[in-house]
């Protein structure tokens, strides 16, 4: 029987991440957090949907402790700072997979909502799709800490608002820095179905990060752990027709998942990790990887017109001028 291995995301529940560079250090304890779900976006009416299949996911509470070291940044963009870390527990500790180095995406202390959703997605392309490992990075869960005064040091100033000086710290150029992005899903009408049944059931609207916002006098940190990745795709790699076909075709994949990115862009179209897997539909390893799924919702393909209504929502626009970043 070919047995799918145990997911990434059942493998850690609590995380330190320690962090010493010349301008910073610092000592994170985070656990595990629920993700937030999205709404179900449908074609049929453009309209998102209230859907009790699209819910949390559960956390696992009794799985192992991860310790990292904090490398160096590899990226960053409105949502978070990028670093890669090093694994500094026993080797003995942990599931053998497990590579002995990762990524640690840091939410902006007003962008932890945001990040919860892209932690969402990828736990919904994980279970649902099988898509983690072959097409988007393997996920190892989302974090969360209080930020406590005692846990970092700053050889520099001590202020938590100083930007680029913390992997947290608002990006400069935020038009609102005290709250976070609105989500597609947080605006227009909302469709409910006419019977709403389990109240256990953690949907967007009972998800306590729907009315979530940063509080300065008590801020959160919030990280998400994935795979990592290569360098980001250059307009170099654009020429090499090898290239586009790979990337044809995980889009695809993406594309047959129902999942609507809503940010494909090149620097969100890194080289595939070194451990991916073999891709079941196209029967290769992936040599590109799609990352950045926080403006990201899921669609229903078993209740659309698919491809003739959905095909502007899931469409990816590969080497389109949003793709260059020129409109
Ligand atoms: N898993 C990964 N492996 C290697 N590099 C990565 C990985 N994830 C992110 N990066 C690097 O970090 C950069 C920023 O990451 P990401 O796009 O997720 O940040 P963001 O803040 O959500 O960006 P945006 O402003 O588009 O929302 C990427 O362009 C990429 O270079």
């Amino acid at each position: 029987m070919n047995m799918r291995p145990q997911s990434s995301l059942s493998f850690f529940s609590t995380l330190t991440v320690n962090g010493n560079t010349e301008h910073f250090s610092f000592c994170l304890d985070l656990s595990r957090s629920e993700s937030f779900p999205s709404h179900r976006f449908s074609c049929v009416d453009d309209e998102f949907h209230a859907d009790t299949r699209y819910s949390t996911y559960q956390v696992p509470h009794n799985a192992a402790h991860l310790q990292l070291e904090l490398g160096d940044c590899l990226g960053y963009g409105g949502t978070g700072t990028v670093y890669s870390a090093r694994v500094s527990n026993p080797l003995s500790d942990l599931p053998p997979s497990v590579p002995s180095e990762l990524v640690v995406k840091f939410a902006r202390l007003n962008r932890c909502r945001s990040l919860a959703r892209e932690a969402w997605i990828y736990n919904y392309l994980d279970e649902n799709e099988k898509l983690t490992g072959t097409v988007v990075p393997r996920c190892y869960g989302f974090f969360t800490s209080k930020l406590t005064e005692s846990s970092v040091e700053c050889t520099t100033s001590s202020s938590f608002e100083l930007p680029f000086e913390l992997p947290w710290s608002v990006y400069e150029y935020d038009r609102d820095p005290h709250r976070d992005s609105i989500l597609e899903d947080d605006i227009g009408k909302l469709v409910r179905p006419r019977t709403w049944k389990p109240d256990h059931i953690i949907t967007k609207e009972s998800s306590p990060w729907n009315s979530w916002a940063p509080d300065p006098d008590d801020p959160l940190v919030a990280v998400l752990l994935l795979e990592k990745g290569g360098q980001m795709y250059t307009m170099f790699d654009d020429k090499d027709p090898l290239v586009q076909e790979d990337v044809q075709l995980i889009c695809e994949d993406l594309e047959l998942a129902g999942v609507a990115h809503n940010d494909f862009r090149m620097p969100n179209l890194i080289r595939a990790p070194l451990a991916t897997s073999v891709c079941p539909r196209h029967n290769r390893v992936h040599q590109w990887n799609i990352i950045d799924f926080n403006q990201a919702w899921p669609l229903d393909l078993s209740v659309e017109n698919y491809p003739r209504d959905t095909d502007l929502v899931l469409d990816l626009d590969y080497r389109s001028g949003y793709f260059y970043g020129w409109q």
